[in-house]
């Protein structure tokens, strides 16, 4: 609640426009020229470490301005390879990665001490930064580690650094890839499906005009952008299994025993896929959404009940203000007349099997508030 409330994400909506606005910035200054090639996977990426690094420390997480050099590159690879949900399930998730070798065991080890130095260093420095002025001004009460530090102080007991260190980390891995990869499947679709694309920027330029860029009260009056968010998560889940349940105590569930201590794992994209409950179900179809076609039990991106994800109400935001903002101000091609490749890599997000690139120039009628960014 002292994060994700409704209220808590209004008071960081300033954080999260000027990361969309230094996104569409970056994308504007390579492609001033003309069409320009760019690499929209670390483009997402870095976006969403931003994002959630700002919303926790108050400061960005990539400083540089060029989204493609060797620095911007180098600390992308690190922290992904630091914070990757694959490596947080690790030794102690699911009971058969238990079993690793002795090396793996070690640079398992070696991990979790970067981690942990890592996260030590983000609260030291918000503490000290705390301690150095007694006064809370309105921006610093949207920090999240701020908030996490005052709670420490009401109940030393229960937030300790260890609780907080944890609760970082699981932001930082559940909140940027889960929601990047998500970016990159939608665009993906986007691109082989030039129809929806146009019928999309229609809607931009009916709602929102040419003289502003999108904003994010625009998103409650953007239906079509939202339907196309949610197409994205039905058809590629960015959480497949869900995160892994454990039943506290026997219980019958449609008609099924259930022992206590069983571990559940849930196969959304199964049931996203499935023809007995969606209509032509392997066909992206925003327009299935727009009757509110998607609710209840068979759309579960974000999973549901008292474990459903809490950060729901903020990737959504950030997927939907990063999606308007590119389809607004760019013109998109794919790199070639092949259509972009749907297949669906390794790795616990589901990512895409191939990076995607694509083509990329500033829309004419957008020129003039792309410049004054
Ligand atoms: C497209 C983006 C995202 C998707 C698809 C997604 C999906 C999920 C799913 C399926 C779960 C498990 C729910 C269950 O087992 O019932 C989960 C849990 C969680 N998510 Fe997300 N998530 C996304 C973005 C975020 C963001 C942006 C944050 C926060 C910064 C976040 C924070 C969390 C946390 C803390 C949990 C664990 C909750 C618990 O254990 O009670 N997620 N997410």
């Amino acid at each position: 609640l002292k994060i994700f409330s409704s209220r808590r994400l209004q008071m960081s909506s300033n954080i999260r426009m000027e990361e969309i606005r230094f996104l569409t910035k970056q994308l504007f200054k390579s492609s001033i020229k003309g069409i320009e090639k760019v690499e929209i996977k670390s483009a997402f990426n870095i976006l969403a470490f931003n994002i959630i690094m700002k919303m926790l420390t108050g400061n960005r997480y990539f400083e540089d301005d060029d989204l493609n050099s060797d620095e911007t590159r180098h600390r992308l690879d690190d922290i992904k390879q630091t914070f990757s949900p694959s490596r947080q399930v690790g030794l102690g998730g699911f009971p058969f990665l238990r079993w690793c070798t002795f090396r793996e065991a070690r640079q398992m080890k070696k991990l979790y001490r970067k981690r942990d130095l890592f996260l030590k260093a983000m609260i030291d420095a918000r503490r000290n930064i705390r301690s150095s002025s007694s006064i809370i001004h309105g921006e610093r009460r949207s920090i999240i580690i701020d908030t996490m530090l005052s709670l420490q102080e009401l109940e030393p007991e229960f937030y300790t650094d260890d609780i907080i260190k944890g609760m970082i980390m699981t932001l930082l891995t559940a909140g940027t890839d889960t929601s990047a990869v998500t970016m990159e499947w939608a665009m993906s679709l986007l691109l082989n499906h030039p129809t929806v694309l146009d019928k999309v920027k229609t809607e931009l330029d009916c709602k929102i005009g040419h003289q502003r860029l999108v904003e994010e009260p625009d998103l409650s009056d953007l239906p079509y952008l939202r339907a196309i968010v949610n197409e994205t998560l039905r058809l590629f889940p960015a959480a497949p299994l869900l995160v892994a349940h454990e039943s506290s105590d026997d219980c019958s569930i449609g008609g099924y025993d259930v022992r206590g201590g069983t571990m559940l794992l849930v196969n959304a994209w199964a049931i996203h896929r499935d023809a007995k409950v969606w209509e032509d179900p392997t066909s992206f179809r925003p327009e299935r959404f727009e009757g509110g076609e998607g609710e209840a039990c068979r759309f579960i991106p974000f999973g549901l009940g008292r474990r459903g994800c809490p950060g729901a109400g903020l990737a959504n935001r950030v997927m939907g203000l990063a999606l308007a903002a590119l389809v607004q101000c760019f013109e998109w091609q794919r790199v070639g007349e092949v259509e972009v490749d749907m297949s669906e890599g390794k790795g616990l997000t589901m990512p895409k099997a191939q990076p995607l690139e694509a083509m990329c120039r500033a829309r004419n009628s957008m020129i003039k508030v792309l410049s004054e960014l």
